[in-house]
């Protein structure tokens, strides 16, 4: 039977971190289950950094990004010798589950917590969109909204001087949020991990848009990882119709309000996360697939293929 549960945010932060958990606080608590919040990720259950978490310490955190408990990465957390302090510490504290929001990474610490003896539920925090058992993660929604108010206002004055913007987004090796930009922003070129790289093609594909089709902006979306995007801006500026302007999005992308989409995922996320410690299951993550909560254990859900996003690539090639 569980009696206390413990609740922690790792890896990089995503808005939708605070609602999720208000939401298994709330839940937790509402079901007679004492909840505790860890401080900084895995760092905070090596340093006992515990705080007990009452219906009123979750009030008013929704609306805020970030993560009122602290992310970290803690690379130290793969060795056995660390994990097994970790245990220590959680018995002590008399906590005897955990939900762990964060990305893959943090769902393998989670499962390995699991086979330790306490039982962890993973719940997908991430703006990259790169969790495989999921079509959503938390983060994502706001991360997109982000970045395109943030093109739409390149657009404006890439028309008025005739250039083309090259706006790299982040996505870590995952190609969604550039993708999904791209689409939403109505962009000239789309430039992932997916698509695969060839500045020739590129400079191609530009000219031809200055040349024949006398475009007045170009908007070229491009992951993080892939290239450097001042370099590819000169070289637009000397060998096309247009001069180059990088902009690299960078963090402001994992900042800011939830939107309500975020809100809601993580609302019902956390819900599930309570649901699945309540029954006494463990090492298994939570995720949303054609708009039904789910879950299935980590390692099943680190081990399927990511989704094709064929479909994607080609409406965005049809609206060009
Ligand atoms: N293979 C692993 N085994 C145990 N813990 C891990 C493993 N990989 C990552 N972690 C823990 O999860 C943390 C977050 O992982 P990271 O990959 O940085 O972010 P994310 O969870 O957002 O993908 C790491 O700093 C580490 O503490
Ligand atoms: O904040 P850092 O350490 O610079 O890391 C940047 C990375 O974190 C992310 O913003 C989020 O990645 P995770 O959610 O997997 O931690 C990536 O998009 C990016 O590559
Ligand atoms: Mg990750």
């Amino acid at each position: 039977m569980v009696r206390k549960i413990g609740v922690l945010t790792s890896g990089g932060d995503a808005p939708g971190m605070n609602a999720a958990i208000r939401a298994v606080t709330r839940i937790a608590l509402n079901n007679g289950v004492e909840v505790v919040g860890v401080h900084n990720g895995y760092r905070g259950l090596l340093e006992e950094t515990f705080e007990d978490l009452g219906r009123t310490s979750v009030s008013d955190i929704m609306d805020r990004g970030g993560t009122v408990l602290g992310s970290a990465r803690l690379p130290e957390f793969k060795e056995e010798a660390v994990q097994d302090t970790c245990i220590k510490n959680l018995k002590r504290a008399g906590i005897d589950a955990l939900v762990v929001i964060g990305g893959d990474g943090s769902y393998r610490g989670a499962l390995a917590m699991t086979k330790k003896g306490i039982n962890c539920i993973g719940l997908p925090g991430t703006i990259d969109n790169d969790i495989p058992g999921t079509d959503f993660t938390i983060g994502f929604d706001t991360a997109l909204h982000t970045c395109v108010e943030n093109v739409d206002k390149l657009r404006d004055t890439s028309s008025s001087h005739h250039r083309c913007s090259i706006v790299e987004v982040m996505g870590n090796h995952c190609g969604d949020l550039a993708l999904y930009t791209a689409i939403s922003c109505g962009a000239e070129m789309v430039i992932t991990p997916e698509t695969g790289y060839d500045e020739l093609e590129v400079i191609e594909k530009l000219r031809y848009l200055g040349e024949a089709v006398k475009k007045n902006h170009a908007i070229v979306i491009i992951s993080e990882k892939i290239c450097d995007v001042d370099a590819l801006a000169k070289k637009v500026s000397a060998t096309t119709d247009f001069s180059g302007r990088a902009t690299v999005l960078g963090h402001i992308q994992r900042g800011g309000s939830p939107t309500p989409t975020d809100r809601m995922l993580a609302s019902r996320m956390g819900e599930k996360a309570v649901d699945l410690l309540m029954e006494g299951i463990g090492g298994h993550c939570v995720g949303i697939i054609d708009n039904q909560i789910t879950s299935m254990p980590i390692d099943e859900a680190l081990n399927r293929p990511s989704q094709s996003r064929k479909a994607l690539y080609r409406l965005f090639d049809r609206l060009v």
